[in-house]
């Protein structure tokens, strides 16, 4: 088990974040938050590669800045800014990364087929990666995560720039991986959460806001979002009477979401987990 205790991360003045507790057991979480909220930071805290200003992070009760190389072995990472060597073939990549992990020549073999299966690359093993496309590329950054067995998987954005074949590719790498490790992934795409897992972490303003289910965070929206269809031009009176989540442009009319009194002409609709995100990000449950 990971356990985070009151950590705090300070950049000059800026605290990217604050007294943060949570403790993390085997599944697969969903960090959600806005940009800036504190997810990378939080992420590389985990990882290792920054140390907190305050607090501790503990692995089975042990402070990782003590376990040091015992914990990095447990560790599989892909920074955000995951660059591959655009000179190398896939498998060179792999290779490279795995002789950095330590790993032995012979199990090195092994481990590189299995992990270029599982994110379906074994047919561009010796393609060059400058030739690979953005989803190809953070395929291979997952196969490097994974090289090592790791027991924690840390994955900062794995599905930004993705386009939607990609996206659903890697959502369904994700959810198949094995239910033994901690893995954390880090999103502002609401969608990608919901087709990988229902353990949500909300950050935000470098504080944790809710670490629930995504079913808990809809059946806290259920009976309270609505849709109407209105002429454009009655928006601004509309907006003083409701809150609203989302609308989209139907010709002269505005299909609307909303929270708010029942409308004349609105319909109430099923909510979802951009509805409870939309209002009730910076809430603290
Ligand atoms: N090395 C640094 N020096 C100064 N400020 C930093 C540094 N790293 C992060 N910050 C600041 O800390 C805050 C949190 O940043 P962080 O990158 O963790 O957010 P994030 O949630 O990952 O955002 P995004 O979704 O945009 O990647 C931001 O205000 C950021 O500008």
């Amino acid at each position: 088990m990971l356990k985070i205790e009151s950590v705090s991360k300070k950049f000059g003045k800026k605290e990217a974040l604050s007294d943060v507790d949570l403790e993390l057991d085997a599944g697969i979480y969903g960090l959600l938050g806005d940009n800036g909220a504190g997810k990378s930071t939080l992420m590389r805290l985990l990882v290792g590669v920054d140390k907190p200003t305050k607090g501790r992070i503990l692995y089975e009760g042990e402070d990782i800045s003590q376990l040091k190389g015992k914990y990095r072995d447990l560790l599989g990472y892909m920074p955000q800014e995951f660059a591959v060597f655009p000179g190398f073939t896939a498998g060179e990549f792999l290779n490279y990364m795995g002789a950095l992990k330590g790993l032995s020549k012979r199990e090195l073999k092994e481990k590189i087929s299995r992990v270029l299966a599982f994110v379906n690359l074994e047919d561009v093993k010796d393609k060059k990666v400058s030739t690979f496309s953005g989803g190809m590329k953070r395929r291979v950054g997952i196969a490097q995560a994974l090289l090592n067995d790791p027991k924690i998987l840390i994955l900062d954005e794995p599905t930004a720039g993705l386009d939607p074949g990609e996206r659903i590719r890697f959502s369904n790498i994700l959810s198949n991986m094995s239910k033994d490790k901690i893995i954390l992934f880090s999103t502002h795409i609401i969608s990608d959460i919901e087709a990988i897992t229902k353990n949500i972490i909300i950050l935000n303003d470098g504080k944790i806001r809710a670490k629930t289910t995504s079913d808990k965070l809809i059946e806290k929206m259920e009976g309270l979002v609505f849709e109407v269809t209105i002429p454009f031009s009655e928006l601004a009176a509309y907006e003083k009477k409701i809150q609203i989540i989302r609308m989209r442009y139907e010709g002269e009319y505005l299909k609307i979401r909303y929270t708010g009194s029942t409308l004349e002409g609105a319909r109430p609709v099923q909510a979802n987990l951009e509805d409870y995100y939309i209002l009730h990000r910076n809430e603290v449950i």
